[in-house]
């Protein structure tokens, strides 16, 4: 196939931590592609390069939020994975900043897909649309049928299930020309792999205390993980198959899954930071839930305190707290019924990426180390 001859996809957020290896994934595995859209509002430049002499990955600076912005990137492209999403529960900006960018955003992709004739739109939801609530019921083993006492508080759930309502409903829209537009939705559990923040964040955390991590969540308490490389697979076949057979995928919503295991958060990330000398400090919690539930507390009180002065987002707050204290798994294979999605990455080969994607981070603090160890015996 020459360059120009295949179809335009648009991925909005694609310079984030599931963004970019979705770009990287459509690269290797999407054939019928000439050009890679990749709108975002920071870009990585690193991803231009990706362009080869089949598919051009062209980066598109702006903002989801502006409609003028998602209208241009969107002109004359075949389809749409959204996932740009402003993805924050430590309230490091304000209510209204993620709703303008989740839903408002939401809102303008699907209007530019009326507008511009594109037919196909795959969403990026989150497990955070149906759960844990912060009443502790647990979501045990689930899937996209199970009852559940849905009840959102939080600016980051409640955008994000206004945002998949949004898709779902925009599902059959009739477009101009009598083209219709298909969507569907994706529900990742807890994404980890290589580029996630968080783990970044735990692992600077443990770095500080001796390569110790203190136990803080019961070990039985159980939360769905899936790896980046299986969440970006399943946007490139449900892109794949919502336009072969938008029947079955059109207004559905799906659960990311694979063959990660069913653990705690902390007993989950262990498997990569144990790989790195980490140890887990504590067989169970090592203070009572209550007196986690008044640190977390206190963080948001002195959150609110120097919130004139600077951001304070630690990692613990009560709905971390709820939300990690909570059971949320999933065992579903609908998407594997709907559109024949397997895995494409064993746990132990995500397992190895991961640990050896840690293991490059130490190498890069080391070197930070050095370089600033040198830096201050020249400057003395
Ligand atoms: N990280 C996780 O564990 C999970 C993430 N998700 C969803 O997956 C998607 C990707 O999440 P991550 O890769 O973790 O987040 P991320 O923060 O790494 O990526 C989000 C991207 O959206 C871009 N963005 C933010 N505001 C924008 C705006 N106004 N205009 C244009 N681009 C904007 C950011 O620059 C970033 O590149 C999100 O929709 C999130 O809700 C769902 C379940 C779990
Ligand atoms: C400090 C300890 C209590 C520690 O165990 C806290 C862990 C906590 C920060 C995480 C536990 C569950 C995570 C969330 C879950 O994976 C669902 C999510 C889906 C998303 O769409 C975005 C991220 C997140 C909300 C994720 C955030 C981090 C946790 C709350």
């Amino acid at each position: 196939m020459t360059a120009g001859s295949g179809q335009v996809y648009v991925v909005t957020g694609g310079c984030g931590f599931l963004g970019s290896h979705l770009v990287r994934m459509l690269l290797e595995h999407e054939k019928n592609i000439s050009e890679i859209r990749v709108f975002d509002l920071h870009l990585d430049e690193s991803l231009r390069s990706l362009s080869n002499n089949r598919v051009r990955v062209r980066l598109i600076s702006g903002d989801i939020s502006h409609l003028d912005d998602v209208r241009e990137a969107l002109h004359g492209s075949h389809l749409v994975i959204h996932t740009a999403s402003l993805v924050d529960v430590w309230g490091r900006v304000p209510a209204s900043k993620i709703n303008e960018v989740n839903v408002t955003g939401t809102e303008n992709v699907l209007q530019a897909c009326k507008e511009e004739g594109v037919q196909y739109l795959v969403y990026t939801s989150s497990m955070e649309v149906v759960g844990p609530n912060i009443h502790g019921d647990h979501f045990y083993r689930g899937n996209e049928e199970t009852e559940y006492r849905i009840y959102h508080k939080e600016p980051y759930p409640l955008s994000k299930a206004k945002a998949e309502k949004l898709v779902l409903e925009a599902n059959g829209t009739k477009m101009k020309g009598g083209k219709m537009l298909y969507t569907c939705s994706l529900r990742p559990t807890g994404i980890y792999g290589e580029g996630h923040e968080l783990m970044k964040k735990f692992h600077r955390q443990g770095l500080r205390t001796g390569r110790c991590m203190f136990r803080a969540i019961p070990p039985a308490i159980e939360h769905g993980r899936v790896y980046v490389g299986n969440v970006a697979w399943m946007h490139l076949l449900a892109a794949r198959q919502l336009q072969i057979h938008p029947s079955t995928l059109g207004g559905q919503v799906y659960f990311c899954y694979d063959s990660s295991p069913y653990k705690s958060y902390e007993d989950f990330n262990m498997e990569f930071l144990s790989a790195c000398g980490f140890k887990m400090i504590g067989s169970r919690p090592l203070v009572p839930y209550f007196l986690l539930y008044l640190l977390a507390l206190l963080n948001t009180l002195l959150q609110w305190v120097l919130h004139r002065f600077f951001i304070y987002a630690p990692i613990l707050n009560p709905y971390t707290l709820a939300v990690a204290s909570t059971t949320f798994t999933v065992q579903t294979d609908k998407a594997e019924k709907h559109f024949g999605y397997r895995p494409l990455y064993a746990w132990e080969e995500a397992k190895k990426r991961t640990i050896t994607w840690i293991k490059s981070l130490e190498v890069r603090e080391k070197d930070l180390k050095d370089v600033g160890a040198k830096g201050n015996y020249c400057c003395n």
